[in-house]
C-alpha cells in the first residue's frame, strides 16, 4: 500500500479481502480489476457491456488457494507436477500473493507490472497492458540458475459466455490435440469448434483463435505470443457439481481458451536465459 502515491490517476489499491488487495483500473469506458492473489486479471469490461472475464461467486479470495474465474497464472508446471503428486495442480503462482513493482499509464493505456513468487532458480514477473480496446497479460521466466529449466506455464483465461450452446470456437480448425478427456490424439475437426459435454484438450497451434457468441453477439480474439498450445476446457455439469468452488449451473457460462506452453510445447531454459507468454485479448460486438 506504501506504493499508493505512486499510482497514476485511474488506478488504485483496493481490499479484495482479508489479506488480499486488488488493484482497481478505472478508463475512459472500460474498467478492470487484477487480484494481487495468484497475480490474476479477474474482471475487464467496457461500460455497459457483458465481461470478458468469468469470475465464480463462490471463489474463495484466500492465499494458499486458487482463485476460479478471470485468468489465472499456471507456472512453473501446468496440470499436475511432472514428478511430485503433493505438489499442488498447475503450479505455486496462482495460490500466491505477487508484488505490484510499477505501474503508469501511456494515453488511455494502463500498464502494470507485478513480481510473482521465486520458486527455486525460476522467476516470473506479469506485464499487463489494459486499454479501451482489450487486455494483454504477458508472463516472463527467468532462469536465475546454472543448470538448464523446464517450465510450462497458461494464461488459463475463463471467456464469459451467455452460454455454452451459443458458442464457437474458430481459428484452431484442424490442429493436432491431446485430448485429455478420451487420453488420446486426435486433429481437431475441419469446421467450427462447439462445446458438447466435457472438453479438456491440448491444442498444438499458434494460430490466434476467435470465440464467437451469437447470443451476446460478440467476438473475443485471442492472439497469442511465444506459445505453440492452447489449452480449451469446460467440465460440463458432472466435473463442474465436483469443484466445490463453481456453482453447479455455472458451467454454461464460460468456456477457458487458454494460450499456454502445455504438453509436447514446455519450454526448457538454459541458464540465464527468458521466456516470455502472452495473450493478447480483444473484443468485438457486432450486429
Ligand atoms: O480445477 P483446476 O485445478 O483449476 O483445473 C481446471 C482445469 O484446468 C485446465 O484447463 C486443465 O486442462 C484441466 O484438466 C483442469 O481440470
Amino acid at each position: 500500500m506504501e506504493r499508493a502515491m505512486f499510482l497514476p490517476q485511474g488506478l488504485s489499491l483496493a481490499p479484495l479481502a482479508p489479506g488480499v488487495d486488488q488493484i482497481l483500473l478505472a478508463g475512459d469506458g472500460f474498467s478492470a480489476r487484477i487480484a494481487l492473489l495468484g497475480g490474476q486479471l479477474i474482471d475487464y469490461r467496457s461500460d455497459g457491456k457483458p465481461p470478458l472475464l468469468y469470475l465464480s461467486p463462490q471463489t474463495a479470495y484466500q492465499p494458499g488457494k486458487a482463485i476460479r474465474g478471470g485468468v489465472p497464472v499456471c507456472w512453473p508446471w501446468f496440470g499436475p507436477h511432472p514428478s511430485d503428486a503433493g505438489q499442488p495442480a498447475h503450479g505455486v503462482a496462482r495460490q500466491q500473493i505477487w508484488t505490484l513493482r510499477d505501474a503508469g499509464c501511456d494515453g488511455q493505456v494502463f500498464h502494470v507490472k507485478l513480481d510473482g513468487p521465486r520458486h527455486g532458480d525460476l522467476a516470473a514477473e506479469l506485464d499487463f497492458r489494459i486499454g479501451p480496446d482489450g487486455a494483454a497479460i504477458a508472463l516472463t521466466t527467468v532462469n536465475h540458475g546454472d543448470a538448464a529449466q523446464t517450465v510450462s506455464a497458461a494464461l488459463h483465461s475463463y471467456f464469459a459466455v451467455s452460454d455454452i450452446d451459443s458458442v464457437e470456437l474458430l481459428g484452431l480448425e484442424g490442429a493436432p490435440a491431446h485430448d485429455k478427456v478420451a487420453d488420446a490424439r486426435a486433429a481437431l475437426p475441419a469446421g467450427p469448434f462447439r462445446f458438447d459435454g466435457e472438453v479438456d484438450l491440448v491444442v498444438y497451434s499458434d494460430r490466434a483463435a476467435t470465440l464467437r457468441d451469437a447470443g451476446w453477439r460478440r467476438d473475443i480474439a485471442i492472439q497469442p505470443e511465444g506459445s505453440a498450445s492452447a489449452v480449451v476446457w469446460n467440465p460440463a455439469p458432472a466435473k463442474a457439481q465436483r469443484l466445490a468452488d463453481l456453482p453447479d449451473e455455472d458451467w454454461r457460462r464460460f468456456v477457458c481458451v487458454e494460450t499456454a506452453n502445455a504438453g509436447d510445447d514446455a519450454r526448457a531454459l538454459a541458464p540465464g536465459e527468458h521466456h516470455r507468454l502472452a495473450c493478447h485479448l480483444h473484443f468485438s460486438c457486432h450486429g
